[in-house]
């Protein structure tokens, strides 16, 4: 058994998705009525109370990447009610204890979100840090970071990368979910010779950094 896969964070993760599929119903209904959100800061504002979650197999892949790497210290940008996040610490758990460090300027989500790390007895290993990932990605980093899932603001996750290079460990793996949405973070990784990169589905990219 694994973390994952028990009580109590098994449990957890699975009220988290049926959440995740009702608040999305809900919000992509209202985003029907009210018409597309101008910039991604209203988009994220309207949603709120929305888990804009990962799937499935991706829940699966954080997981087992994080376990394959050995993951100690995991940044991600973009918790929301985190259900990534839980996924992580529970690699976390089983590679032996860590921290994963995520990031999210709803307070209500991040509030939430701590929450349900607690209840997943995942709460030692999970810090969720509040306001714009920029900021607070900048600070208290002491340990490399094995790993970095970014699911915030599409347009910020070669920004938010950059920031987190200098601090990465050898051979870190990137995970970026909605990339084709991210074309300068997509060109960076494939193109730019320090990654070897790929899409694996679901639009989701993994790269593995090799430059020293
Ligand atoms: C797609 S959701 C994340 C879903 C989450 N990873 C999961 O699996 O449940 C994106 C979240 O990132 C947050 N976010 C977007 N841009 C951000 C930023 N610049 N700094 C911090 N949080 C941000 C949004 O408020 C939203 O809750």
């Amino acid at each position: 058994m694994t973390t994952l896969t028990s009580s109590p964070a098994a449990d957890v993760l699975e009220r988290l998705f049926a959440d995740a599929q009702r608040t999305g119903a809900a919000f992509r209904a209202r985003m029907a009525e009210t018409g597309p959100a101008r910039t991604s800061r209203e988009f994220f504002a309207e949603a709120k109370d929305a888990h804009l979650a990962i799937r499935r197999p991706t829940a699966n892949l954080l997981y087992l990447l994080a376990r394959t790497r050995r993951a100690r210290t995991i940044a991600e940008f973009g918790t929301s009610f985190g259900v990534s996040t839980l996924c992580l610490a529970a690699a976390v758990r089983d590679n032996g204890g860590g921290r994963v460090i995520g990031t999210e300027y709803e307070p209500a989500k991040a509030a939430a979100a701590r929450a349900t790390m607690a209840e997943a007895g995942l709460g030692d290993l999970v810090e969720v840090r509040d306001g714009d990932a920029l900021e607070s990605l900048a600070r208290d980093l002491d340990d490399p970071v094995d790993l970095v899932f970014l699911d915030g603001a599409k347009e910020m996750y070669l920004d938010v990368l950059r920031l987190l290079e200098p601090r990465l460990a050898p051979e870190a793996i990137v995970v970026a979910d909605n990339a084709s949405q991210s074309a300068d973070f997509l060109a960076h990784v494939r193109d730019g010779g320090d990654y070897i990169a790929t899409d694996v589905g679901n639009d989701v990219e993994v790269a593995l950094r090799v430059s020293p």
